[in-house]
Order: C-alpha cells, then structure tokens, then sequence
C-alpha cells in the first residue's frame, strides 16, 4: 500500500460554535493535523452549517493549520473561489452536485487547493474512471451526509478497499480520508482498509480530553 502519512482531521461540525476559534486551537494543540470544515446548504443535505466568512474568521483568529473543506452543497463551483480566497488548503465536493466534474477539479486546483471527490455510501466509483489523474484526495462517506453522530456503515470497508487499489495502480499521491462515525473503536480496521486520513466529529469533540482521543486514534492507527 503506498499510504499517505496519517492525518486525523477533527470535523468542527461538533465542535462548540460559540467558541469556535477557542476550540479549534485546542483540538490542533491535542495533536490533530488538520481541521475538517464541513459546509452544508441545506439543499444538497438537511442541514446548514458554515461558510467562507467563519473560515477566514478562524485564519484571523491564527489558526494556521491545514483546513479541509467538505462541500455539501448544490451547485458547487461559484462558492469555490470564496473558500480559496477564504484560506481553504483542500476542497472536496460531491460529483453528482457538481454539472461537470473535470471543470469542478480545474477550478479548484486553479485557486491553488487541493481537490478531492466525496462518495456518499451509494454513490458508485465509477466517478473516478477518469479523474484519478488529476484528482489530489478520494473522500469516502461512512454515513449520509448532513449530520453529525451517526454510525458507521460497515459497507465503506470494502469500498475503502477497492479506492485503496485503484489509488496504488494510479502510482500518484492521492489521500483516502474516511468521514463518518470515526471512532478509537473501528479507526484501526478503516486504516487496515487502506485509508490514511480521518475524519471524526462527535468522538473527538464529546470527549473529556481531546488529546487522549486523538493518542488512542494514533495508536490504534498503528496497530497498537
Ligand atoms: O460530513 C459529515 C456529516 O455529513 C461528517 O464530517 C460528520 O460531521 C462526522 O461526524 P461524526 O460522525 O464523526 O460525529
């Protein structure tokens, strides 16, 4: 497996919005590498969440890390450019919301950030076909989108498998992150599966000790 350094990305979905900036700088300083930053529009999904204005107010608060955007939203494109003006360093967005992925991929990496293809627990690989050689990161949906909370659904292991193969016959660095009822508990097995960045919401934020966590996720992650 050519896998990409671990990253755990604590979606601030679950975080505390009152004191967002607070709470982001906390949980980077428990030892998270990045921050998940999930954008719904109440359209694409049923629920509303966050956009450009609270990401730029996190980067005037000094939050410097890597903040990973997850477009849940219909149309995609005309918001990208806000998110990279914003200081988004990755964007990833949902094929079947986008009206013509390959022109989606282009405007992101055009505004210099990464860009990654999101697949909701049904929607098919093949949307990959023809993008794997230009695409920076494959997000996989271990729940439907719109909420935080949820169970893993056990049928991402295999789809996380079969990315895995598809990503190490590409030969390019292409990050597999894995969204949704990410926990200490089942981290280990969705890392054996092939995935190398991890999204986690409430079982980071509704912990007591945030690092403590994220050391378990690490080591879990190992193997240990
Ligand atoms: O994008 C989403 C939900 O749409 C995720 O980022 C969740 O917010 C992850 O939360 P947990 O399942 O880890 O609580």
């Amino acid at each position: 497996m050519s896998k990409q350094a671990p990253v755990i990305a604590p979606s601030i979905l679950s975080a505390d919005f009152a004191r967002l900036g607070e709470d982001t700088r906390k949980v980077l300083d428990a030892g998270a590498q990045w921050v998940h930053f999930d954008v719904m529009d109440n359209h694409y999904v049923p629920n509303l969440t966050i956009g450009p204005m609270v990401l730029k107010a996190l980067r005037d608060y000094g939050i410097t890390e890597h903040i990973d955007v997850h477009l849940m939203v219909k149309p995609v494109d005309r918001i990208v450019p806000d998110f990279a003006k914003a200081g988004a360093r990755s964007i990833s967005f949902h094929p079947e919301a986008s009206e013509h992925v390959d022109r989606t991929i282009q405007l992101i990496q055009g505004e210099g950030c990464e860009a990654g293809l999101v697949f909701n627990p049904a929607t098919p690989l093949s949307w990959l076909d023809f993008v794997m050689d230009k695409i920076d990161m494959v997000l996989i949906m271990s729940v439907n989108p719109g909420f935080g909370g949820q169970k893993f659904i056990p049928s991402a292991l295999e789809k996380i498998r079969q990315v895995r193969e598809r990503i190490d016959a590409s030969g390019r660095k292409i990050r597999l992150e894995v969204d949704g009822g990410v926990t200490p508990d089942n981290i280990g097995a969705i890392s054996a599966a092939g995935a190398d960045t991890f999204v986690a919401g409430s079982a980071i934020f509704n912990a007591p000790d945030y690092a403590d966590v994220i050391r378990r996720m690490h080591a879990a992650i190992d193997g240990k």
